[in-house]
């Protein structure tokens, strides 16, 4: 029986040696990036200097309980390294992200760093995306429109709930859950949802992740 616990954790350990002085340097959300956050609290607890970018309000307050000096996003040009997690990923380094509804920040702040570090355990590493269904951020007024337009795209969508009430994002969307089944080309799929008025995101990450390390066992494995 695996451990994905311990591999998340291996992993994250293993992405934080990666940093260095004066970087900029993006937080995930998740447990993955949770483990991350500890590890690069513990560096700059032995002195290293960077500055952090966080992906949800969770991950900020952790950063700064660990003493992580933080700059606000609208201050960089650009992130030198991020380390997030993913639900799944490919070997071609594309994901289906936002299970922790953070799916923009996320986003926008891979999308600004030039080296986008994911840490999985094995269970994420799929042949085809599209297991875990795609997360969709939607304005809460267009979402029956946007539920109509995925199932012409062959989707069936669920709004995330918490208890008996939409789940709001951090910016204050819905997120619609769709099974598209297994997903052979996510690029396109990714274009024709950027394409549904109402859609402000989802969670597939196409070309973004530079390096995927994944916990396998005792050990971890890159893929590049
Ligand atoms: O995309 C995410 C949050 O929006 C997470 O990275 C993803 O859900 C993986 O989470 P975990 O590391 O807990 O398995």
């Amino acid at each position: 029986m695996r451990d994905f616990v311990n591999e998340k954790k291996l992993a994250a350990k293993e992405a934080v040696k990666l940093l260095s002085d004066n970087q900029i340097v993006g937080l995930g959300s998740g447990s993955s990036a949770t483990f991350a956050i500890m590890e690069i609290g513990e560096r700059v607890k032995n002195g290293l200097k960077i500055q952090g970018v966080p992906t949800s309000d969770k991950s900020k307050e952790l950063a700064i309980s660990l003493n992580i000096p933080l700059i606000d996003i609208s201050d960089v040009d650009s992130i030198d390294i991020t380390i997030d997690g993913a639900d799944e990923f490919t070997a071609d380094l594309n994901l289906i992200k936002g299970g922790g509804s953070f799916l923009l920040k996320e986003k926008v702040v891979a999308s600004l760093t030039k080296q986008e570090i994911i840490i999985a355990d094995s269970s994420k590493k799929v042949e085809l995306l599209g297991k875990f269904t795609v997360p969709v951020e939607v304005i809460p007024y267009a979402s029956g429109y946007v539920t109509k337009q995925l199932e012409l795209l062959n989707g069936i969508g669920k709004i995330r709930m918490t208890g008996d009430k939409p789940l709001i994002t951090e910016e204050g969307n819905y997120i619609i859950d769709t099974d598209f089944g297994l997903i052979a080309d996510p690029a396109t799929l990714s274009d024709k949802l950027h394409a549904i008025t109402g859609v402000v995101e989802h969670g597939l990450f196409i070309n973004l992740a530079s390096v995927v390390i994944m916990g396998n066992g005792d050990s971890t494995v890159t893929f590049s």
